[in-house]
């Protein structure tokens, strides 16, 4: 038998683990091991060697959970030498992604996505007045329906919706007769929650029809997984990739019911080898249904496919001191190979000024000591609206930056929504330079005023079209703005509305003075507005937070013009800015699976981190995320009278009020 060599990988030597995996011809093989411990690189190692050694790489599909986690992989195998336009070869893609394309009917049109929560809640209402409307309903007593505008109910809805599709409890336990308290109790959900979400995905589906009206987040992978439990085969799917030779899941924590069903159909349809690759203490995608027992015996008990397991000891990212921090945070054993250690340092603040000092201390330090790779350095963050601040001090001290897992807080659509007042009320759309953002601020001021564009002889045509018509008009003419709010969302808004748009805007126009954007707000009744249209308590929160730190920030202004032109000014300068060699401001979330020289996380104190509103569990997981991008450094900055829980558990107890910032 001819002697396979071992794929020589570039900038990095193999471990024998590394090479065990990437030789190993185990047909099913998992991989669970620590963050850091180079699983997305070993993955690349073993679909380096399966090419080189004659494989097709069209033959190789490797699926994740996230577009990061894609990115994450292609990086890694240009690291180790794979040529680009091979990369480019490879199946590479989210789950999501992947089972929207094999559903997609070869001439059919797409079908919409739609990711907002507050584009979905027409539909669940229309769910609900449905059930409502049921003369025939068995349990009236047991329905709990809620009265018209109830944001809570829609977000709770919308969240258990995710789950239940996620785990796809209600299609795996269901039998045939009709839904009942009883049963909805036994899937751990309300009765009234069982009906409506029936009700809704019949609606979303076009009654049963196959042929979805929409998909919202994660639809595409609980619809191709629903119709292969229905008994759908791969053999009815014309774009199943039948002549695979490689399957592979990297972040495979992030698995649940839905994207497991579909992995299953994937290994029992093809001869494929397989290799998956997780960390249990990375799952964060609890509330999708993220479950680390498909990483356990779940293959083996639905595909009769025995499972070998190989080890990933040490971490290759970070040096011994981080790793024992990680492993403390953990509660596991956390080894290190990495040639360099790595610094970690607990920073306190007694308020935010402090800790926004801390930040540009940090950003200055090691844009003078590296001069200027500022891409090595992340700030992660727990919530966007902690973002504000910091990007404010960023653009007052010339810092490109870039955002990642939220808009920068000047495209924020609250802040487009009081940008767009200030471009009425001085009539200057015009020094908004960015033909992107003028679309934006439109449709932010026809998304909270609630108005539905009327133009004469068209009424026949979709609130989509007319918009994108009046959209094109004032970008290219920004003269035209005055004229789209008078004429097409003054008359066509609520009474109660006209009324505040037309006191914020005679605030505007009259006012002078530090306080002019929050008298401007109150105007506006702000907080009525962020509740009547944010589905989510966060989003609300969110807004208001947002909207607060731009009042702080408008305090140095003598007048509302002068504030709009400093925010559009601002918002150029951060494009101008902006360039590879930019620090990255990210939420946590959204670096899974990428890697910085330093990292930052700040705002570690009570109330902030653990949000008090999520999973305490899940909550730990977010920050070992977060802590494990670092390679070089990690700094944590904590409040000092008010530290988070996770300190302690970090091991600072003892020394948050004594911690002072490095001279
Ligand atoms: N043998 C090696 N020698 C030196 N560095 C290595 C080696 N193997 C991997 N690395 C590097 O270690 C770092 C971490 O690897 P990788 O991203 O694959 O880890 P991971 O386990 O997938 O991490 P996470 O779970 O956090 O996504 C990367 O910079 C990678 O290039």
């Amino acid at each position: 038998m001819a002697t396979v060599h071992p794929y020589q990988p570039k900038h990095i030597t193999p471990t024998d683990e590394q090479i065990a995996v990437q030789m190993s011809a185990e047909r099913t093989l998992i991989i669970e091991a620590n963050a850091g411990a180079a699983k997305t690189t070993t993955l690349a190692l073993r679909m380096a060697q399966a090419w080189t050694t004659g494989m097709p790489p069209e033959r190789c599909l490797a699926l994740t959970y996230t577009d990061t986690a894609c990115q994450a992989l292609q990086a890694a195998l240009r690291k180790i030498g794979v040529p680009a336009p091979v990369v480019a070869r490879f199946r590479i893609a989210s789950f999501d992604a992947f089972c929207a394309a094999m559903l997609q009917e070869p001439y059919g049109p797409p079908v919409e996505q739609i990711d907002t929560q507050e584009a979905l809640r027409p539909y669940v209402w229309e769910a609900v007045q449905r059930i409502e409307a049921n003369e025939s309903e068995r349990w009236p007593e047991e329905l709990q329906l809620p009265s018209a505008g109830d944001a809570g109910f829609i977000e709770d809805f919308l969240a258990m919706a995710l789950w239940l599709k996620g785990t796809m409890k209600d299609d795996l336990e269901r039998d045939d007769g009709p839904a009942t308290p009883d049963y909805a109790g036994d899937l751990g959900i309300g009765y009234t929650q069982l009906k409506v979400f029936r009700a809704y995905e019949r609606i979303r589906r076009r009654e049963l029809a196959d042929e979805p009206l929409f998909r919202g987040p994660y639809d595409a992978t609980y619809d191709l997984a629903r119709r292969l439990l229905e008994g759908d085969t791969a053999a009815s799917l014309r774009r199943w990739p039948r002549n695979l030779q490689m399957v592979l899941v990297d972040e495979m924590h992030d698995m649940n019911a839905a994207s497991f069903r579909v992995l299953r159909e994937l290994l029992d349809s093809t001869q494929c080898q397989f290799c998956g690759v997780g960390d249990r203490d990375q799952v964060i995608y609890g509330a999708h249904g993220a479950d680390a027992v498909f990483m356990g015996d779940a293959i083996t008990v639905h595909t009769g496919r025995p499972v070998a397991r190989l080890p990933l000891t040490p971490s290759h990212r970070f040096g011994r001191k981080l790793a024992t921090k990680a492993g403390r945070l953990a509660d596991k054993p956390y080894g290190s190979l990495a040639a360099h250690d790595t610094a970690v340092q607990l920073l306190c603040y007694d308020d935010e000024a402090e800790c926004v000092d801390l930040i540009a201390h940090q950003v200055q330090h090691w844009r003078t000591a590296t001069r200027g790779k500022m891409a090595g350095l992340a700030v992660l963050l727990r919530h966007p609206g902690q973002s504000i601040a910091i990007e404010n001090r960023l653009l007052a001290d010339g810092v490109p930056y870039t955002v990642s897992g939220f808009e920068s807080y000047l495209l924020r659509p609250e802040v487009l929504l009081v940008r767009g007042l200030l471009a009425v009320a001085t009539d200057n759309f015009d020094s908004v330079t960015e033909p992107r953002t003028r679309e934006k601020l439109m449709r932010a001021l026809v998304f909270f005023c609630g108005a539905r564009i009327v133009v004469n002889g068209r009424e026949h045509e979709s609130q989509h079209d007319l918009l994108a018509d009046a959209i094109r008009s004032v970008t290219d003419n920004p003269l035209f703005l005055e004229s789209f709010f008078t004429n097409q969302i003054l008359p066509n808004v609520e009474p109660a509305m006209q009324q505040r748009l037309q006191r914020a805007l005679k605030v505007a126009k009259e006012a002078h003075g530090p306080d002019t954007l929050a008298r401007l707000l109150e105007a506006l009744q702000i907080d009525a507005v962020v509740r009547e249209v944010f589905v989510s308590r966060q989003r609300r929160a969110d807004a208001l937070a947002n909207l607060a730190g731009l009042s702080h920030a408008a305090q140095a202004f003598g007048s509302a013009r002068d504030y709009f032109l400093h925010l559009n000014a601002a918002e150029q300068r951060q494009r101008e800015l902006r360039s590879t060699a930019s620090l990255v401001l990210a939420h946590i979330g959204h670096v899974k699976g990428l890697e910085f020289e330093h990292v930052l996380i700040p705002y570690l104190e009570q109330g902030a981190f653990p949000d008090p509103q999520a999973p305490v569990a899940q909550e730990k997981n977010t920050l070992y995320v977060g802590m494990t991008r670092a390679r070089q450094q990690l700094t944590l900055l904590a409040h000092r009278q008010r530290p988070s829980a996770f300190v302690a558990q970090l091991g600072y107890a003892e020394s948050t009020q004594a911690a002072k910032a490095p001279a």
